[in-house]
């Protein structure tokens, strides 16, 4: 067998300790999978002190990351955070070094700087951690799917918000209460801004379309809105028309209109039919939904985070850049070529179900049509119903599902809408997905 080659790990929390784990104790399975053995160089911390799991030798620990970059084949990041991720990654990159990192803010904002760092040195940047944890998926939209064209991606890439809006769904809990719930669990951190506001799902969102439509795609181009807006009256209604409420990402492709071609990339609160596949995604799982143009639709499914499975989707990021180094070769490079424009909220083309409080008196249906036919909205559905308690009486509900509109023709609509004088008020406006 050839010489052993070096692994640098830089961190030890929630998922470095099990990679460090699994590591050393599969060590002669891994060894036989790459052709070499893996050796643990060590294990960059910060607080040589801190307790850690059992598992972890305290031989293995230093705090001189740069040091142990610099004597390694393979660097595996899992501080996570930008700095000191971004100066490390690229100083691993420079020295030759292959790198593994399950770091999606980071990717998410400076992927194309690490991209090109990876290119000029010809090294390996593996990443399948970095989106929906456990799941492949960064492996089979960059490389099973490299031969097709991807037309649209539907994911739930965020498992907190999952838990949290199934609980919702369940249990009839309000938002904050499950929060709550979600944090005593371990599944929500205690800053839980990062999963409720979006900006993890918009992350794992601009690596996706980037790898699916073969164009840049940065945080920056992800609009985004997390689950904060959703009361259990939302979760309710939607469950009484069958449909569940997701926290989506959305990337799709445009090739018609005024806007093609183009990619439009989203994370918000949707309506998803319950005899969708996404649907039945169900606590803190993840699942991504691929629509492409010669496989049709596939589904990946599974644990989107939690230290053990994330370490399994790392180690065989492993296992593949090591093989490299063993066998030669190297593994894909960064393809942006399409550079597609990337279009702004306003060009996203969806359904959307509008509830309102109206005014129960003639003529109150013809003047709310009137404002979605002016702005060329079509009406696939609408369902009224009495007054909930409360509201008065003379009062109703109505509920307008729309066909496929843009995201623009729908705000100024719910706008004119909020301002006729027999609405009382807009009640939630809603995407409709997955339909
Ligand atoms: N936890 C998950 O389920 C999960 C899933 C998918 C991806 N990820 C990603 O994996 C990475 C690690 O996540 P985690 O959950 O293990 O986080 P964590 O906070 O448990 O671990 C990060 C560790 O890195 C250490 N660290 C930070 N800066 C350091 C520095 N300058 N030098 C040395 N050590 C430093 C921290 O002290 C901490 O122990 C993140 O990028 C995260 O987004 C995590
Ligand atoms: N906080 C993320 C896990 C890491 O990506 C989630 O809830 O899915
Ligand atoms: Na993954």
């Amino acid at each position: 067998m050839p010489d052993s080659l070096r692994v640098a790990l830089l961190g030890c929390g929630v998922v470095g300790t099990q990679v460090a784990r699994i590591l050393t104790t599969d060590a002669d399975d891994l060894a036989a999978r790459v052709g070499a053995p893996l050796q643990l160089a060590g294990i960059a911390v910060r607080n040589l002190e801190a307790e850690r799991d059992a598992s972890i030798d305290p031989a293995w620990l230093t705090t001189d990351a740069e040091a142990l970059v610099d004597g390694a084949d393979v660097v595996v990041e899992l501080m996570g955070g930008i700095e000191p991720a971004r100066t490390l990654i690229l100083r691993a990159l420079a020295k030759g070094a292959a790198v593994v990192t399950a770091n999606k803010a980071l990717l998410a904002q400076h992927g194309p700087t690490l991209f090109e760092a990876a290119d000029a040195a010809g090294a390996d940047l593996y990443f399948e951690a970095a989106v929906a944890g456990a799941i492949p998926i960064v492996r089979p939209v960059r490389e099973s799917l490299a031969g097709d064209r991807v037309r649209r991606v539907l994911g739930i890439v965020n498992g907190t918000t999952n838990y949290v809006l199934d609980r919702m769904a369940t249990e009839g809990l309000d938002l904050d209460q499950v929060v709550k719930e979600a944090q005593a669990l371990g599944y929500a951190e205690a800053d839980p801004t990062a999963d409720v506001e979006g900006y993890d799902a918009a992350a794992k969102a601009a690596i996706l379309a980037s790898l699916a439509f073969h164009t840049r795609v940065s945080l920056d181009d992800v609009d985004r809105e997390g689950i904060t807006g959703i009361s259990a009256e939302d979760v309710d209604w939607a469950r009484r028309q069958g449909y569940v409420i997701k926290l989506l990402a959305v990337a799709e492709r445009y090739d018609d209109g005024p806007d093609a071609p183009g990619v439009q990339v989203r994370v918000h609160p949707a309506l998803v039919p319950e005899a969708h596949p996404l649907a039945g995604v169900r606590g803190a799982f993840n699942a991504v939904f691929v629509e492409a143009e010669a496989a049709g639709e596939l589904m990946f499914y599974g644990r989107g985070a939690g230290g053990v499975p994330t370490a399994s989707a790392v180690l065989g990021d492993v296992v593949s850049v090591a093989r490299h180094r063993v066998l030669g070769g190297k593994g894909p490079v960064e393809s942006s070529y399409a550079a597609l424009p990337v279009l702004p909220a306003t060009a996203a083309r969806t359904r959307f179900q509008l509830r309102l409080e109206v005014v129960d008196r003639p003529g109150v249906l013809a003047q709310v049509a009137a404002v979605l036919a002016g702005q060329d909205v079509s009406i696939e559905a609408v369902q009224q119903t009495p007054a909930p308690d409360g509201i008065g009486a003379e009062a109703a509900t109505l509920v307008i599902t729309t066909h496929v509109t843009t995201e623009l023709a729908l705000r100024v609509t719910a706008e004119a809408l909020g301002s006729l004088d027999v609405v009382r008020r807009v009640v939630s406006v809603l995407r409709v997905e997955g339909a």
